[in-house]
């Protein structure tokens, strides 16, 4: 680290995790230089002290390059992206700020090495992530919930009291340029076709995914095929397992209405199933996984138990917004990827379904077959759209779908006003096409950026939506469809 000093180091990306990185650099004595697409991401930078510069200005001018020792990426840029490419050309190294982070806490800058507690997979991992810290909080142990959480791991090792534990949420992202990291324990909660634009395939993304099991304790979901198999990859020096089933020995797991470990302990029961929000089996998967990661760094099973009576669930996940005359309308608005939409479609019977938005490489027929039979109608908008709309007129073909336009000039950076306005349309047309008794949920299987500012945008789009409507808007519009 102190080979930095009085080096320039590129910052690419300045936005939340690369706006992190400036002043631990600053702190090392580097010379920081910022790059960003956007001007107004450059000119925040600078606010910082360090210097901005534009990508294409970068880019324009290769000599600009000559001076910088190391790159500190942003997780969003991929390896093609034109500044890392230019990098790698040069032979420049290429560190995420997790990778940073990492070097920065083991090197002690702020404080002594911090015990990492690292949570991946497609889906559970906010929740994971909260409940771990909810558990770490319980335990009186001076912590924080951080990385694709929200809070930059930078930001939290620079906080004063320094932590003594993280709950680190890792993306594929982030692991992928963060090789050196090694968690106290990690765990891999499930595997399912997700951000496979980004890491060009199924197996980039899964070897991503294996970063979090390089530690000392590696944690897998049995239930998960994917996941389980990394396990004997896996160089940690104990790997334990977590099912929704009785646990073996060495695993945690369900017996009766308990949950139950029998890793840490001969056995001993943690909390009762019914204790366990959110409720349902992807709950119990993601508690599972809290309690194992925290009970590998020696947290007694009634803390563990109090951590996850105290943990509140986080807003869009299968949240009620409103019943109106007998359809009930849920916001599961966080469902970005069909592996999650699964698990809240299989929790009604009858549902209009609202879907669409980026699939980012996803496949949605697997999942449209399994759910048809439930299918009232499909509401389907967004860029990625007319795929569930294909999906469903091929294996639901007597399900009525309704395509919503949202301009052929879509993209990644289009935050309309006119979301909300199609976001209304599609409320009261599924408010039309509902019975009593019917679900009208949000569970798009895809992400929001096309259309929204993210899926939180979506979410409270939809039940501005909803609040907007009457009894009339259900029950007329059902008279007529
Ligand atoms: C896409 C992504 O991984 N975002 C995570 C990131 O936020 P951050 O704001 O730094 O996003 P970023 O996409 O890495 O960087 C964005 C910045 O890079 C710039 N940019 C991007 C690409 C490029 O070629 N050139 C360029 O200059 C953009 O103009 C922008 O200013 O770091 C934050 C703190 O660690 C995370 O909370 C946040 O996760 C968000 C919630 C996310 O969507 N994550 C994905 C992985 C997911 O959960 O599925
Ligand atoms: N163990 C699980 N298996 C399947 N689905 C789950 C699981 N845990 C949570 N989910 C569902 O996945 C969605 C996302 O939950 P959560 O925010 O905890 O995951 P995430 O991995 O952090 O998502 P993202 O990476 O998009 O931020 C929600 O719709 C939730 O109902
Ligand atoms: N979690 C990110 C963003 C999703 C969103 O906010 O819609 C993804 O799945 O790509």
């Amino acid at each position: 680290m102190t080979r930095l000093r009085g080096r320039t180091v590129l910052v690419a990306g300045g936005r939340v995790s690369g706006l992190a990185t400036v002043p631990p650099l600053q702190d090392l004595g580097a010379h920081v230089l910022v790059t960003d697409s956007d001007s107004g991401a450059v000119a925040k930078a600078e606010t910082l002290g360090a210097r901005g510069i534009l990508q294409d200005d970068l880019l324009a001018n290769p000599a600009s390059f000559d001076d910088i020792a190391l790159v500190v990426t942003s997780p969003g840029l991929r390896v093609d992206s034109p500044v890392l490419a230019a990098a790698a050309g040069r032979g420049i190294p290429i560190w995420g700020d997790i990778e940073l982070s990492w070097r920065i806490d083991r090197a002690g800058l702020y404080g002594p090495p911090t015990q990492w507690l690292v949570v991946t997979g497609t889906n559970g991992k906010t929740t994971t992530t909260s409940m771990v810290a909810s558990i770490l909080e319980s335990a009186g142990i001076e912590s924080a919930a951080c990385g694709n959480i929200g809070l930059p791991v930078l930001d939290a090792l620079r906080r004063d009291p320094h932590p003594a534990a993280l709950a680190v949420e890792l993306s594929s992202f982030q692991l992928f340029w963060a090789p050196s990291v090694r968690p106290e324990a990690g765990v891999v909660l499930n595997i399912a076709e997700d951000h496979l634009d980004w890491h060009g395939g199924m197996d980039g993304y899964v070897r991503a995914k294996a970063g979090a099991l390089t530690g000392r304790v590696a944690v897998v979901g049995l239930d998960d095929a994917r996941a389980a198999s990394l396990a004997s990859d896996s160089p940690a020096e104990r790997v334990v397992g977590f099912r929704l089933g009785e646990p073996s020995v060495g695993e945690l797991g369900v017996v009766g209405s308990d949950l139950v470990d029998r890793a840490f302990a001969e056995h001993t029961s943690l909390i009762s199933v019914d204790d366990v929000h959110p409720a349902g089996p992807a709950g119990v998967m993601d508690a599972l996984a809290a309690a194992a990661v925290t009970r590998a760094i020696g947290i007694a099973p009634d803390t563990v138990a109090d951590g996850l009576r105290s943990y509140q669930v986080g807003p869009h996940r299968n949240a009620v917004v409103r019943t109106v005359a007998g359809v009930t309308f849920v916001d599961d608005s966080k469902a970005t990827n069909p592996h999650a939409a699964r698990s809240s479609l299989l929790a009604y019977d009858r549902i209009v379904w609202i879907a669409g938005g980026l699939l980012k490489g996803a496949a949605v027929d697997e999942l449209v077959a399994e759910v048809a039979p439930r299918l009232a109608a499909a509401l389907v908008m967004g860029r990625d759209g007319t795929q569930i709309a294909e999906a469903v007129a091929r294996h639901a073909p007597d399900v009525p779908v309704v395509t919503f336009s949202t301009g052929d000039d879509a993209d990644v950076t289009r935050v309309a006003e006119d979301a909300d306005v199609v976001m209304q349309a599609v409320v009261r047309e599924a408010a039309r096409r509902a019975e009593p008794g019917d679900t009208v949920l949000l569970a798009p299987a895809a992400a929001s950026l096309d259309m929204f500012v993210d899926y939180g945008h979506r979410g409270r789009s939809f039940a501005d939506a909803v609040s907007a409507l009457t009894d009339s808007d259900v029950v007329d519009g059902g008279e007529q469809s």
